[in-house]
């Protein structure tokens, strides 16, 4: 008997869903205030919202580094504020993170720094390459290929371009053959061919992989290409959740006017 190659039931649940989440940092600050979103898997959601309008707030709740005051969090059918020590590094090793600044290790090489992505299913310090298992090193390399930067392999991380340190950052990512990728305004540092080189590359791997990505972005028209839909907030409220489908860039300094409560400079502004 055949079985099916794609597990329906993964791909009918939401990959994330958050209930009624508040997260309260004290002295009147809600970095969240009453947030309910479900995130589908495999498709691409951007966060869009100006600066402290709770995208990172958000993502840092999806795996555990924050836990919400109230309501509550479930990220692959866990719920995550309830984790503590194994399971909750067993979660997260499903759940890889893309920075803004890429966070690599400069002085190492490019494929060192692939490496690093499998160190937490590793037992033991793993200082330099030749201490990887040949199979990680093929691994890595493999990964690397994908984003088009084998030949880059044994070259400074610190020598590429921003671009690339940002593939390096995503082959990383793909050693741990996560189910989700959260990335906290990833093309923020890059010029805007390769913020669109990124982003397309993020949103083929999402295909080829059934990955969820959930990005914060802050450039509305690089949502509007790559993404499935965009969720924005402002002071830590959703006020917008659209699917990209069929909106056109016109409409998008109107999505921002919904996001920021204020027409975009130039636009109007008051
Ligand atoms: N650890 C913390 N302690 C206290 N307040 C915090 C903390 N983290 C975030 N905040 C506050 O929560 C709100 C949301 O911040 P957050 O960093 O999520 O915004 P953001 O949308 O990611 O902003 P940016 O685009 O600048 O990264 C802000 O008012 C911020 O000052």
């Amino acid at each position: 008997m055949n079985h099916p190659i794609v597990d329906t039931d993964t791909l009918t649940h939401p990959a994330v869903r958050l209930e009624r989440v508040t997260k309260d940092f004290g002295g009147g600050v809600l970095g969240l205030d009453d947030v309910t979103a479900e995130f589908r898997t495999g498709a691409i959601t951007v966060l869009l919202g100006l600066s402290g309008s709770g995208k990172s707030t958000l993502l840092r709740h999806l795996n555990g580094l924050h836990r919400p005051t109230s309501g509550s969090v479930s990220v692959l059918g866990q719920d995550v504020a309830s984790l503590r020590g194994r399971p909750l590094r067993t979660l997260r090793r499903e759940i890889a993170v893309i920075f803004q600044h890429f966070n690599l290790i400069g002085p190492m090489s490019v494929l060192e720094n692939v490496c690093t992505g499998r160190l937490g299913s590793l037992v033991g310090p793993r200082l330099s390459l030749m201490m990887y298992p040949e199979s990680v090193r093929r691994q890595a390399l493999e990964k690397l290929d994908r984003v088009g930067l084998a030949d880059r392999a044994y070259q400074r991380a610190d020598t590429l371009s921003g671009g690339q340190q940002q593939r390096v950052a995503i082959a990383r990512a793909l050693m741990q053959n996560p189910k989700i990728l959260l990335a906290d305004e990833p093309v923020a540092s890059l010029d805007p061919v390769s913020a669109r080189e990124v982003m397309s590359l993020i949103q083929e791997i999402s295909s080829e992989n059934q990955l969820t990505v959930i990005s914060s972005l802050h450039q509305v028209q690089l949502a509007i290409d790559f993404a499935d839909r965009i969720v924005g907030l402002r002071s830590g409220r959703i006020v917008l959740d659209q699917a990209t489908e069929g909106l056109y860039a016109e409409e998008a300094s109107e999505i921002y006017t919904s996001v920021s409560g204020m027409a975009l400079a130039g636009h109007g502004g008051r």
